[in-house]
């Protein structure tokens, strides 16, 4: 019967749809990497207002996965980080590496917003989220098969992360009331982290030290903007911080 034949063809052609970077090949790729990199495609930010005045936006994404970085990062918030939806359709189109829809999501609008634009990856930031919506959030990411990045700052916001079927964790170094900047954020909650759920460590990375000292901590990525973002040669930059 020809809907027979309709029903197996369209399975086997979402299921080759559905490979790709999607959340189990993500989670590997973070998680295989010696230290990875996310490279962060931002023109302003609350903490630095303007980064850079010249934001050839497509050019640095290609130069980052030019320099191999796990994954792509990019801000789509608009009255703080100048960001656009836009900048993220244009940068998946470009690129082959996993792409990060980085924005302040409050509404699962948002959500399929980023999967209609092509993201890979979507950042869920627990402090802006009841521990109710974080999980809804986190499973409909999961129904969309779009990783999730759960943002924590503290280790009360890590167990309500970790309780939401968190797949993917980020700790924030910056603090987002004061923006004060601590890499010590990540050293101390490293170690309450499960080994099979990346840890990546976010914000105020800036030198070779840093990423020594994060390295050291068997963190799985690191999240790097303003560094990269002012960084001349960016390839330079990265080999540099590849090799500390
Ligand atoms: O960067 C800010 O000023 C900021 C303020 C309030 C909320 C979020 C903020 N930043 C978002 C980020 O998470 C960073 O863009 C990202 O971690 C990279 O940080 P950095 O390497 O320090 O640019």
């Amino acid at each position: 019967m020809i809907l027979d034949d309709l029903v197996s063809t369209t399975k086997e052609r979402i299921k080759n749809e559905k490979t790709g970077h999607n959340i189990e090949n993500v989670i590997a790729k973070f998680l295989n990497s010696d230290m990875g990199f996310i490279g962060e495609v931002k023109k302003a930010s609350p903490s630095k207002g303007v980064i850079v005045d010249n934001f050839p936006y497509l050019e640095i994404a290609n130069e980052y996965q030019q320099a191999g970085v796990d994954a792509i990062s990019v801000l789509t918030e608009p009255k703080y980080f100048q960001g656009k939806l836009k900048y993220l359709t244009e940068i998946v189109k470009e690129v082959d590496v996993p792409v990060l829809r980085k924005d302040f999501v409050i509404d699962p609008y948002m959500i399929y917003q980023a999967k209609f634009a092509g993201a890979n990856i979507i950042l869920l930031i627990t402090a802006i989220l009841t521990p109710e919506q974080l999980k809804n959030f986190q499973q409909l990411a999961d129904e969309l098969d779009l990783a999730a990045i759960v943002e924590v700052h503290s280790k009360s916001e890590l167990d309500i992360a970790l309780n939401a079927g968190a797949k993917i964790i980020g700790v924030n170094n910056r603090n987002l009331k004061n923006f004060t900047v601590d890499l010590n954020n990540s050293l101390k909650l490293r170690n309450f982290v499960p080994k099979q759920i990346p840890f990546i460590a976010e914000s105020g990375i800036k030198s070779i030290e840093d990423i020594k000292l994060l390295k050291k901590a068997d963190v799985n990525e690191v999240l790097i903007g303003e560094t990269f973002m002012r960084a001349n040669d960016k390839l330079k930059i990265i080999n540099e911080f590849k090799e500390a």
